[in-house]
This record gives C-alpha cells, sequence and structure tokens, in this order.
C-alpha cells in the first residue's frame, strides 16, 4: 500500500515534470552558476565549533501541511523570514512543495531577497534538477529524506550539492537510515520524529536514536516542537540543532520564539556536560 511519502513524491515528481518543461537543466545550470556562492550552513549550524555549546535553531516558513491541513496564511514569507533572522535563527527553511505544503519556489526568491541567514530548500528532493534548482534559487542546503532515496541515489544528490558549494540535511527517522546516511558520509543528520509514511509523531524516536550520530556530526531534531520543554527535551538527549515549523509560524511572535528556544536549548546543554 502506497504510503503518505510516496503520495507526496508522486505529486512532486509531477510538478517537477511540468517545471522542467519551463526551464530547462541547461538554463538552471547558468543561473546556478551565476548566483552568489552558497553561505557556509555547516558553519551556522556550530559544524566548526569544538564545544557546540549553543543550540542552533532551523526556523520553517511553513503554510500548511498533510499532518495539520492549515498553519498560517503567510502572505508575506520575507517579513517572516525578517523576523526570524532577527530572532536569532541560524538557518531558515522555506517549503517549497506546492500541493501538500502551499510552498513556491518564489518563497524561496523571496526570502533570499530579505535575508543573509543561510537558507534550507526543504522539499522532497527526487531529482538532481531540484538540486540545480535550488542553487540557482539562492538555497545553501537542502534536505535528501534516506527514506525517499536509494543509496546510490544519497551518494550522488550529496555530492553534486557539495560540488555546487550547498551542504545537504540528511533526514532519518529509523537506525537503520542513520547507518544509511552515516554511510553516505552525511555531516549534518537530522532525526524526524514524524513518521513521514503515517504522520505519526513521537518525541521519544530522538532520544532513541540521537547516541547513534557519530559526534562530528551536527545532529538536529525535526518537528514536534511545541514548547521550551520540548526544546530542553531535545537538546538534553543530544540535539545540536532543532528545525521547527508549526509553533513559529502560529505564533503571535516568532522572534521572542526563537529567543525562548534558544535560551532552553543553550540551558540545557549547559546542564548536559
Ligand atoms: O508536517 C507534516 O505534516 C509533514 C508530512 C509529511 C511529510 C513532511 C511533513 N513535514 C515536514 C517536516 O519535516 C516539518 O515541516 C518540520 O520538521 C517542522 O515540523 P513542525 O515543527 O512539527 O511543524
Amino acid at each position: 500500500m502506497a504510503t503518505v511519502l510516496d503520495d507526496i513524491n508522486a505529486g512532486v515528481r509531477e510538478d517537477m515534470e511540468a517545471r522542467k518543461r519551463l526551464v530547462s537543466l541547461a538554463e538552471l545550470k547558468d543561473l546556478a552558476q551565476a548566483a552568489a556562492p552558497a553561505r557556509d550552513a555547516w558553519a551556522a549550524l556550530g559544524g566548526t565549533s569544538p564545544t557546540r555549546e549553543q543550540l542552533k535553531v532551523i526556523a520553517e516558513i511553513k503554510r500548511r501541511s498533510p499532518s495539520k491541513g492549515d498553519l498560517a496564511s503567510i502572505g508575506d514569507p520575507a517579513s517572516l523570514a525578517r523576523q526570524y533572522a532577527d530572532g536569532g535563527a541560524s538557518v531558515i527553511s522555506v517549503l517549497t512543495e506546492q500541493r501538500r505544503f502551499s510552498g513556491s519556489l518564489a518563497d524561496l526568491d523571496a526570502v533570499r531577497a530579505a535575508v543573509d541567514v543561510p537558507l534550507l530548500r526543504k522539499d522532497f528532493t527526487l531529482d538532481e534538477y531540484q538540486i540545480w534548482e535550488a542553487r540557482a534559487h539562492g538555497a545553501d542546503l537542502i534536505l535528501l529524506i534516506v527514506a525517499a532515496l536509494s543509496d546510490t541515489q544519497l551518494s550522488d544528490f550529496s555530492a553534486l550539492s557539495r560540488e555546487l558549494g550547498m551542504n545537504v540535511l540528511v533526514e532519518t527517522h529509523t537506525e537503520d537510515e542513520i547507518e544509511r546516511a552515516v554511510a553516505a558520509n552525511a555531516r549534518i543528520i537530522g532525526v524526524n520524529v514524524r513518521n513521514l509514511k503515517t504522520l505519526d509523531v513521537d518525541r521519544s524516536v530522538f532520544a532513541s536514536l540521537a547516541g547513534l550520530i557519530p559526534a562530528e556530526a551536527v545532529v538536529v531534531a525535526e518537528s514536534g516542537v511545541r514548547d521550551a520543554d520540548d526544546v530542553t527535551h531535545y537538546a538534553a538527549s543530544g540535539a545540536n540543532a532543532i528545525l521547527v515549523g508549526e509553533a513559529l509560524v502560529s505564533h503571535a511572535t516568532p522572534r521572542e520564539r526563537i529567543a525562548e528556544f534558544t535560551a532552553a536549548g543553550a540551558a540545557a546543554i549547559a546542564a548536559r556536560s
């Protein structure tokens, strides 16, 4: 039986084929080569810090989702991105998937023009075309979901992203997926506590898997942050960064919310050492 992730990916493929008819790969390559160099998301997430005593926040621009429906209208993604940057977000994640999340590459362009913070193009990457597209639109980091890719795709897509100067967030949800991420030499590894095949959220998944990730990698806890207590739980369990969508887009003052999460994370990291 097809999973939620299979259905999403089928729509992503169809939409990508339509874009390919409008913008050829050759044109995208020209645009990517003309773009300003990618910003260093690895450093922004503390990858170069020997102590990693701060919890980094990846703040997501997310209008709707398969699990929750409409979250926020976000008429001006650039304005939201500026609030995220002012609050201290280390990376801004822009969901560009259209059918299920109401995102677009236009959102990525608007956010790129508004902030200097490294940007994650958050999409379901299934083809090298999307990697060129991400770079052409100013992304610095792309998402690879292990559950959706073969080992060959994982390593080929990672290699292409690196050639283009971008970093890769490799998303996992099981022990086996972490092994595959590590085998692909991933250095930013996310554990998504949302099972993308069923949409169940189980925050305990993070603590049970984080310890399997090598110490050199930046460890990202993805999804399910509701409040500072969840941040404390992830940071105490080994997170170097958190990826937060709903709790920011549905909050009246996302800037303050990010500062609150950063403080909660730093306190938990200090307590763990
Ligand atoms: O959010 C969903 O319902 C979803 C469903 C299927 C595939 C992916 C999905 N979300 C992508 C994400 O990973 C989240 O947007 C991200 O981790 C932030 O999650 P949250 O803070 O819980 O909004």
